[in-house]
């Protein structure tokens, strides 16, 4: 079965290859994200992921298809990618030194049928000087990510704590996307150990 990630972000790149998915095609959805505010972010996450999964499988309907989206969730402000540097300064300013919700939302689409499902994960901010967040932005890092930071790079130093799937913040949710992926016959742990015994 042919495996396309509907994403163009290195991240869920990375991840999907992590859990032993050896082979798939990248086909990024073109389509404008246009967030719905009176959503709350759960159903926010699931409809956009579900919009990214069916524009792909409409043009490639006999692949298994998965789609992604994710938003920042603090004082009941949904927070996606900053369109500006005074944007990400906002956004960062509103994380300092409080907890938020990140929630990703993953539709899997193969042989005509979806599935819809999100998860969230809560994560913790130490508080942060004006110096913090101009050095931050000065690492090019929070841009072309949601809440404007990056878990797993040199924003790593911002998060006192997590509660949750520390992938799911980084854009993949992969314990719940491997459960999905083996109700569509994806067995990804066995393609894992096929992978690493060369077979
Ligand atoms: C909070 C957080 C987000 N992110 C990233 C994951 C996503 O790539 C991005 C959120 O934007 P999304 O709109 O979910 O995804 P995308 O536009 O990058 O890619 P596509 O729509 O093609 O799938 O933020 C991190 O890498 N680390 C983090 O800690």
């Amino acid at each position: 079965m042919r495996i396309i990630l509907a994403s163009q972000s290195p991240r869920r790149r990375e991840l999907l290859e992590r859990m032993g998915v050896a082979e798939f095609d990248i086909i990024p959805a073109q389509g404008e994200e246009v967030m719905d505010p009176s959503l709350s972010p759960d159903r926010l996450v699931e409809e956009l992921s579900r919009q990214k999964c069916a524009e792909v499988a409409a043009a490639h309907p006999d692949g298994l298809v998965i789609a992604a989206d994710t938003v920042v969730s603090v004082g009941g402000l949904v927070l996606g990618k900053p369109h500006s540097r005074e944007e990400a300064v906002r956004m960062l300013s509103a994380l300092s030194g409080r907890e938020h919700m990140v929630y990703t939302g993953i539709t899997l689409f193969s042989g005509g049928r979806t599935a819809t499902e999100h998860e969230a994960t809560s994560v913790r901010f130490r508080p942060l000087s004006q110096g913090d967040i101009d050095h931050y932005l000065a690492t090019g890092e929070p841009m072309d990510k949601a809440g404007a930071y990056g878990i797993q790079g040199y924003g790593s130093v911002l998060v006192e704590g997590i509660s949750g799937d520390y992938y799911n913040v980084m854009g993949l949710p992969v314990c719940r996307l491997g459960r999905m992926l083996a109700r569509f016959g994806v067995d990804t742990l066995s393609m894992a150990a096929k992978k690493e015994q060369g077979t």
